[in-house]
């Protein structure tokens, strides 16, 4: 499941996080990829071990965390090694997949997701295509929204021909590893809170409610 989540961000959050990052210092983003992905990965990243990093990775994770179409459509049990990443003209990310485990403690990539921290009309270029096995889609997304995508795609980031490109990438460890479950829990989720908005707790509501617990007890881990 691909989707987006509008205002992940606020104005003043977006401003904020922009403001501490045009003093702080970027590196290679080349630091940080799988040995394949290296081959193309060709942007700059905020430096990590910095007082900066941990505080911004902090404050984004945690609004994260609190978005509820993303703790329905997700479960997060771990998110985990974010970074602010910035493409100039000229730079790109190619066609790569992402590594499975990531970091000293070996956390899953179930999910991946891209929050956009400018505005599309302020560079040209530097979108994210997703592929499938058939087709592609490119998104570039308004500022302050996220794209959430299985981190079991091939994936790229197109040149940015004009202006700079500035976003927070992030993976998830689910509590529900596989993908068509985490589906599935998700649209009896939706369906059980419409009807609950609608008619109250009936005792369809109660069932659906019942099921979503007992496939959670079976999936989750
Ligand atoms: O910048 C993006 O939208 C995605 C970058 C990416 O694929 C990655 O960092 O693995
Ligand atoms: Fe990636």
């Amino acid at each position: 499941m691909i989707f987006s989540i509008p205002d992940v961000l606020t104005k003043e959050q977006l401003n904020s996080i922009k403001t501490r990052l045009e003093k702080a210092e970027f590196v290679e983003g080349k630091l940080t990829a799988g040995w394949h992905a290296k081959l193309v990965k060709n942007n700059q990243q905020l430096k990590s071990g910095t007082g900066l990093l941990k505080e911004l990775t902090s404050e984004v994770e945690r609004v994260i965390k609190q978005n509820p179409l993303f703790q329905t459509a997700v479960r997060p049990r771990f998110i985990h090694s974010i970074l602010f990443s910035r493409y100039e003209e000229g730079m790109s990310y190619g066609t790569h997949t992402d590594n499975a485990l990531m970091g000293n403690s070996f956390l899953r990539s179930d999910v991946s997701f891209t929050l956009f921290l400018n505005s599309p009309d302020e560079y040209e270029g530097g979108e994210l295509v997703i592929e499938s096995a058939d087709d592609e889609k490119a998104y570039k997304l308004e500022a302050g929204r996220m794209i959430v995508y299985p981190s079991s795609t091939l994936h790229r980031v197109n040149t940015v021909t004009k202006g700079t490109r500035m976003v927070v990438v992030g993976w998830v460890q689910s509590l529900v590893r596989d993908a068509s479950q985490r589906e599935i829990l998700f649209d009896l989720d939706t369906a059980r809170r419409s009807m609950f908005a609608r008619e109250g707790k009936t005792p369809e509501f109660d069932l659906i409610s019942k099921s979503v617990a007992n496939l959670l007890r079976k999936w989750a881990e």
